[in-house]
């Protein structure tokens, strides 16, 4: 069989970091991939330069991953059909408010063999108010199978080689999980493949809530303990999400990476929970906190927790999930953020 050739769609704090693997991974197994890796970047003027150029002379993400060398054999390409065009695997990682318009334009340019595996921490909406997950998403647009990569994995650690892990969820670990551990698995980035896929996935997106809440405590001055229960509460919220609308799932999931690891690492230092902080500490809107402190990232935590409200919401389930619901009415500028702690007081696992 030949080589396999690998897409990375996107470029930003994470694309770029996860760049960096999988143009090591690919160079150290030539048998199984080739060793050019194209990375769609949407395009942009960073001081008077086109991004994609800067990436391609200097092998530097200057917006989004400053500091942090990019493999030479990672070429940046800004034709999103032209980046996919031969390409065996598809990594997905932009913000997730970007996947559908992205799949839509790949309609019939991706063969039925093409694997995809998605890195996105989000949720889509469906029109009629039903939620549907990413990874869902792209398949039904683009008749792929599609696995999920989630952790904890803070982008610039990463990019700093600091050790840490991450899990792959894959319907078909038999058939992909091998292959695609093999892209992502090195010393630093240790990798555990489970088939409970879609548990995986619903962690990376609702922890991102979770973050939000974290955020609006220390905005408030509460320290560790409270950050603790909210941390807490909102892991039993997201098992009880997974359960309502994905049922069957492997609670063993939950003390994977994608988990209680993930929920920790972003409740202390994900762009969310600094981002929901600044909120409460400055009076400003999320939008300008957002503008301010991420440079062009994206924090999907409240897109995220609106996604969540209007489905627990239309199947009148709102009041079983006291902290992502409050989330999204704190966001939406409808509950003061002081009042997330009366949430937390009455939370129903103290009945
Ligand atoms: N950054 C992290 O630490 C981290 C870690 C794990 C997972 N994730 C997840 O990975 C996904 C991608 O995050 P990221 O950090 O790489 O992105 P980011 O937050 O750095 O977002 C910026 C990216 O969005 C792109 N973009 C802006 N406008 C666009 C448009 N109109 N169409 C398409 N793309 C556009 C930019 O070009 C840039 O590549 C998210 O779901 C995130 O939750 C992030
Ligand atoms: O910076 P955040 O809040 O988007 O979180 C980043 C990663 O998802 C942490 O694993």
């Amino acid at each position: 069989m030949s080589p396999k050739k690998v897409t990375i769609i996107g470029s930003g704090n994470w694309g770029s970091a996860i760049a960096r693997i999988v143009g090591s991974t690919t160079k150290r197994f030539p048998d199984e991939f080739d060793p050019e890796v194209r990375m769609w970047v949407f395009e942009e003027i960073v001081n008077g330069e086109k991004l994609s150029e800067v990436i391609n002379t200097r092998h530097e993400n200057v917006k989004y991953l400053p500091g942090k060398i990019l493999p030479t054999n990672v070429v940046a390409v800004t034709d999103l059909v032209q980046s996919c065009e031969g390409s065996n695997v598809l990594v997905f990682v932009v913000p997730h408010q970007f996947v559908k318009g992205i799949c839509e334009k790949l309609v019939g340019k991706v063969p039925a063999d093409t694997q995809a595996i998605s890195l996105i921490k989000g949720l889509s909406m469906e029109k009629l108010g039903g939620l549907k997950l990413i990874s869902e998403e792209i398949k039904d647009i683009l008749k792929i199978e599609v696995s999920v990569l989630m952790g904890a994995n803070l982008a610039p650690e990463v990019a700093n080689d600091n050790f840490c892990e991450a899990t792959i969820g894959c319907k078909r670990k038999a058939q992909d999980g091998a292959f695609l551990k093999k892209l992502f698995h090195t010393e630093n980035f240790r990798i555990n493949v489970v088939e409970d896929a879609h548990t995986v996935e619903l962690c990376g997106a609702l922890k991102n809530v979770v973050a939000c809440a974290a955020g609006f405590t220390d905005g408030l001055g509460y320290g560790d303990n409270t950050k603790a229960a909210v941390i807490r509460l909102g892991l039993m919220e997201m098992r009880k999400f997974v359960d309502v609308y994905y049922s069957g799932s492997n609670l063993q999931t939950f003390f994977e990476s994608c988990g209680i690891a993930d929920l920790i690492t972003t409740c202390y230092g994900g762009r969310n929970r600094k981002v929901c902080e600044a909120f409460v500490k400055s009076g400003k809107t999320l939008e300008e906190v957002e503008k301010e402190l991420l440079n062009g990232q994206s924090a999907q935590g409240p897109p995220t927790a609106k996604e969540v409200y209007l489905m627990n919401k239309k199947s009148g389930k709102d009041d079983q999930f006291p902290v992502f619901t409050a989330v999204h009415l704190i966001c939406a500028g409808e509950m003061k953020p002081a009042q997330l702690v009366d949430c937390l007081r009455n939370h129903p696992e103290h009945l």
